[in-house]
């Protein structure tokens, strides 16, 4: 098996030299198939986080458990103050934990030290804000550019600025872009290192109806081109409707999590 993986691995690397970037997926979609390679499941087991804010502790994890399989979209639905930052930044390395275990692929972030887990935000782990967070001084190019980060697999600039849609906007500056042009924008900065996962807070938060269901299609299309797990926090119920797993938080704990039967188009999912 090792063999056939070294093997494999070559004719990836010779075909990330000179094939399309559709053949570069065809490649790597053939060779998780050959290897068996199941990719980033992410596991949570007993999750706690605690904060402390003066006097006061808040307990923003109780024993958080889960576990998403790989290349899924899932939504994570909670009251305000449920916890749901807080479990998506410990799954992406923004934050520590005080204990449980949280495994992504076959890493055990808990065993990594400070470099070791900037190391794997950077190369796994794509962020999108309700506040695109993008920089204003710089051009839309720009700030995708500041996307790349340690990637050893980037996707090119144009096809990604293609795919959303602002390929014709990248000399402009964010303050020349809506609110809809901005997301898309934070999106292709998330996107360009080719991350594993892409976790999602509020994507759609400041958003009208029509802008924020695009944004979605655009995040389903990006879990079925790349094969990205996409996790999305949001208050909307509908969005839930979208996606393969919805999780449920309340006071920091996970009180439901289900499979969708059927999944609505992003057009279709209730508003509100
Ligand atoms: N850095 C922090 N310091 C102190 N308390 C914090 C911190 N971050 C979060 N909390 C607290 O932890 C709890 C969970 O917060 P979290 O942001 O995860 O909830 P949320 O479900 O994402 O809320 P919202 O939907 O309002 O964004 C809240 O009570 C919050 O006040």
């Amino acid at each position: 098996m090792k063999y056939i993986h070294k093997n494999i691995s070559k004719v990836i690397d010779l075909s990330f030299h000179c094939c399309t970037l559709k053949m570069k997926y065809i490649m790597v979609f053939i060779t998780k198939l050959l290897i068996g390679d199941d990719g980033m499941t992410i596991f949570a087991d007993q999750v706690n986080k605690t904060y402390q804010s003066g006097e006061v502790t808040v307990k923003a994890l109780r024993n958080a458990s889960l576990e998403i399989p790989d290349n899924k979209i899932v939504t994570i639905l909670g009251p305000s103050g449920s916890g749901k930052s807080t479990l998506l930044n410990v799954i992406g390395g923004i934050d520590r934990y005080d204990s449980g275990s949280i495994k992504v692929g076959e890493t055990v972030l808990e065993d990594l030290k400070e470099r070791k887990l900037t190391d794997y935000r950077r190369k796994y782990v794509g962020f999108i804000f309700q506040q695109y967070n993008l920089i204003p001084t710089l051009t839309v190019e720009e700030n995708v550019e500041v996307g790349l980060e340690l990637s050893q697999q980037p996707l090119e600039m144009k096809d990604i600025l293609q795919k959303v849609d602002m390929w014709d906007k990248k000399a402009k500056f964010p303050y020349q872009l809506s609110g809809g042009e901005q997301q898309r924008v934070a999106i292709a900065r998330a996107l360009i290192k080719n991350p594993e996962i892409l976790l999602c807070d509020e994507p759609t938060g400041a958003l009208d109806e029509e802008t924020g269901k695009n944004i979605l299609k655009l995040l389903k299309f990006v879990n079925e081109q790349y094969g990205t797990t996409v996790l999305i926090i949001t208050h909307n119920q509908g969005i839930g409707e979208m996606a393969h797993y919805v999780i449920r938080m309340k006071s920091g704990e996970i009180v439901e999590s289900y499979e969708n039967e059927e999944r609505l188009d992003p057009e279709q999912v209730t508003w509100s």
